[in-house]
């Protein structure tokens, strides 16, 4: 079994400031992929904002995906992007970004949607909300019970999301998630953000 990795999701909003502290949380060699999910930023900032988080991911290794746009995925140089039910559909997705490209596929809590977008090709699915969260309000709840079937079941690897934070994550990783994309877990921990990838960190080479 391979071993859980953190998957960080930038906040909705961000200023100029942002890239250098996700400099300083990438460079902690925790997170191995980057969504830059600037849902709550206006779109004409996105040209002075993108590129400094792309530059950063790639300093340090890191895998880049978009949030719902895959045009934006492939103007800025990204790996790929992630999809929602109600984003591009996945054929859409998958053309903008090539055969090379990933494309994640978000699943709520169903194992149909799930098994759909695997037999498409994502490259992961993912299943939430594990938690209650602050950051958006999911349309579903997921248990664990589903990270463990798709991980005993399939060979495609499945991303946990939702609420997830360094004090909550165990039965998560546990249940066999190839990745926990967290958002608030990190940017918004009571210890700050490069203590909290530590956080996960500490967590997810336990393993
Ligand atoms: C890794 C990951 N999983 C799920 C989502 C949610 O995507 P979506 O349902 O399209 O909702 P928004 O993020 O667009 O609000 C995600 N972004 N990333
Ligand atoms: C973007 C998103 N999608 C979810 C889903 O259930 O599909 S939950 C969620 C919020 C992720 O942010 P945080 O780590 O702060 O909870
Ligand atoms: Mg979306």
């Amino acid at each position: 079994m391979s071993r859980c990795q953190l998957y960080l999701i930038t906040p909705p909003r961000i200023d100029a400031g942002f890239a250098e502290l996700l400099d300083s949380v990438l460079a902690e060699g925790v997170a191995s992929v980057l969504q830059l999910r600037l849902k709550d930023q206006p779109e004409n900032q996105l040209p002075g904002l993108i590129p400094p988080l792309v530059k950063a991911a790639k300093r340090h290794g890191v895998t880049v995906l978009m949030n719902d746009r895959p045009d934006l995925a492939v103007h800025y140089g990204m790996d790929g992007v992630h999809v929602g039910q109600e984003d591009a559909p996945y054929a859409q997705a998958r053309a903008a970004v090539g055969k090379t490209g990933i494309v994640g596929v978000t699943c709520h809590d169903s194992r149909h949607l799930a098994m759909t977008a695997a037999e498409k090709g994502a490259d992961y699915v993912a299943f939430g909300a594990m938690y209650p969260t602050a950051t958006k309000s999911p349309k579903a709840s997921a248990s664990v019970d589903i990270i463990e079937w798709w991980s005993e079941v399939f060979e495609v690897p499945c991303v946990a999301i939702g609420g997830i934070t360094p004090e909550n994550a165990s039965p998560v990783i546990e249940a066999g998630a190839d990745f926990i994309a967290v958002s608030g877990g990190v940017w918004n921990h009571p210890a700050g953000p490069v203590e909290a990838v530590r956080a996960f960190g500490a967590l997810l080479s336990a393993r």
